[in-house]
């Protein structure tokens, strides 16, 4: 296995309704007793043995460049939309990311053929071999809801499992049944699973009462194969709709109006093939910016698409970290200063993300003063928020508010990941602490960060991964 630890196993290397063994540090996904059209391929991953956690030594200023991955949000719908044609596509910059591997999984349990040379994948589905996206996938990652839009649009029916909740919120996915029931979808709900079926979608006027990305792409994706002309109102505006409106673009889509408020789609009979490369990870590079401030380094993060990165960018200049763009990207250099507080709130974009918050919050624990920081996306997203409290924080929370007083320092000890981004705020907080750091349940931060330690290891960091 490569040392990426992100491979395609055949199913003759793995008995049936057992986990597969590989070298090294990594434990496959269970693949329970799906049938074996399920079985494969998968991915597998390093970071999900039960004990592994991450250890850090704090105190190392962040120096030198990590360069940013292709964004996980973007190559997630992508993929998704690769069901809707025969293709052959091919996708550059796919990061090696837990997530993939899950949507990789349930695209094969789909029909398609996937194969993966380095950071590229090359997809093609001559034909769907079902219409199903199991609960053992969905729960694994909320993501695969994605799949619904494509294989109602190709297939005419669709059944998928239920996401539910997360550590993050309710979630709900009515925005995205509102949608296909408008594009003409008949939506039976039963025994944890939705339905859908459609002889062929009917292009349609479609308000969304919530900017909702997720939403937005399956809509999308639904309506590029529908008859006649559909108008998306309220729609997301994240840079990751972008992408997949070029993607599907390129395969012979007619989609206007990708990343303003309004988008529309004409429909068309069927799609061809094209080569796409994936967009930066806005929010990866975001946290790396994170962490040359909180450290007080000095990095530049490269493959950055500096627009995509404006409230953070905003935020961390008004908290007083200098940053300059380079021609590879985008510098920070904290040497020396003192930060202060500044209040946030997250929005759909162009706003603050949500998905920088926890990061964020990291960072004003140890600014000078009292920041506000307000999440107006999802209801739950202070999960991280008691472990830093553990690690020295001063952090209050009322309601949907977080009211956190700047102290001096953190002091590293045993803390949890409760999801990725909370993950990734206590790997910030660990590199700033004084002493060992221990994060455990890193499987999700496997979900969005690829080569995590070995990035931040070329930075500087003192920090591993251990069992
Ligand atoms: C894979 C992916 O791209 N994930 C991102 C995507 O998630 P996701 O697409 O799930 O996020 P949404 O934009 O849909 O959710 C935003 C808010 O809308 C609500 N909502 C959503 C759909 C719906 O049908 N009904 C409803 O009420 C959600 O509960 C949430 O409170 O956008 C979020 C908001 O930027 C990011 O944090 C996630 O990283
Ligand atoms: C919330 C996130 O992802 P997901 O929507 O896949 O849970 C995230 O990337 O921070």
């Amino acid at each position: 296995m490569p040392d990426g630890g992100f491979c395609l196993f055949s199913a003759a290397r793995q008995a049936p309704g057992r986990p597969m063994v590989c070298s090294g540090p990594v434990l496959a996904i269970l693949m329970l007793d799906l049938p074996a059209c399920r079985r494969q391929n998968i991915y597998t991953l390093k970071g999900h043995m039960a004990m592994e956690k991450i250890v850090i030594q704090g105190g190392q200023p962040l120096c030198g460049s990590i360069k940013a991955s292709g964004a996980k949000n973007a190559v997630l719908p992508i993929l998704a939309a690769t069901l809707l044609t025969a293709g052959p596509t091919v996708l550059l910059d796919v990061p090696k990311l837990a997530d993939v591997g899950v949507i990789c999984a349930v695209l094969q349990g789909l029909g398609a053929h996937i194969e993966q040379r380095d950071d590229r994948l090359h997809i093609s589905v001559p034909r769907l071999a079902g219409s199903e996206a199991p609960y053992e996938y969905v729960r694994q990652m909320r993501a695969s809801f994605l799949v619904m839009g494509p294989l109602l649009a190709r297939a005419g029916r669709a059944r998928i499992s239920l996401p539910g909740g997360c550590a993050i919120g309710t979630r709900p996915i009515d925005l995205h049944l509102k949608g296909f029931a408008a594009l003409g979808a008949d939506i039976r709900y039963g025994a944890g699973y939705i339905e859908a079926f459609a002889r062929r979608l009917k292009g349609a006027r479609i308000y969304l009462d919530f900017p909702s990305v997720g939403a937005t792409e399956n809509i999308m994706m639904a309506a590029v194969l529908a008859d006649g002309q559909t108008i998306i109102e309220n729609a997301a505006e994240e840079p990751e709709i972008v992408d997949l409106a070029n993607f599907l673009n390129s395969l012979g889509a007619r989609i206007k109006g990708a990343g303003t408020k309004v988008i529309r789609i004409d429909g068309v009979d069927s799609l061809g093939g094209a080569t796409h490369a994936v967009i930066p990870d806005r929010i990866e590079a975001g946290t790396y910016l994170v962490a040359a401030a909180i450290t007080r380094g000095n990095l530049l993060v490269e493959n950055v698409i500096t627009d995509h990165l404006k409230p953070v960018v905003a935020k961390l200049i008004e908290a007083g970290a200098n940053l300059s763009e380079e021609e590879n990207g985008l510098r920070v250099d904290c040497r020396g200063l003192t930060l202060k507080g500044v209040d946030i709130k997250t929005l759909p974009y162009p706003g603050f993300p949500t998905d920088m918050q926890a990061q964020f919050m990291a960072l004003l624990s140890v600014a000078e003063g009292t920041s506000i920081i307000t999440e107006t996306v999802f209801e739950n997203r202070f999960m991280h928020v008691n472990e830093l409290k553990r690690m020295g924080a001063k952090i209050k929370i009322e309601g949907r508010t977080a009211v956190v007083q700047g102290v001096a320092g953190l002091t590293g000890t045993a803390v949890k990941a409760t999801d990725l981004r909370a993950g990734a705020a206590l790997i910030l907080a660990g590199l700033a602490a004084a002493g060992e750091t221990w994060v455990t349940n890193i499987h999700h931060i496997d979900r969005g960060y690829e080569n995590l330690i070995e990035k931040l290891q070329a930075a500087g960091a003192r920090i591993k991964r251990m069992t």
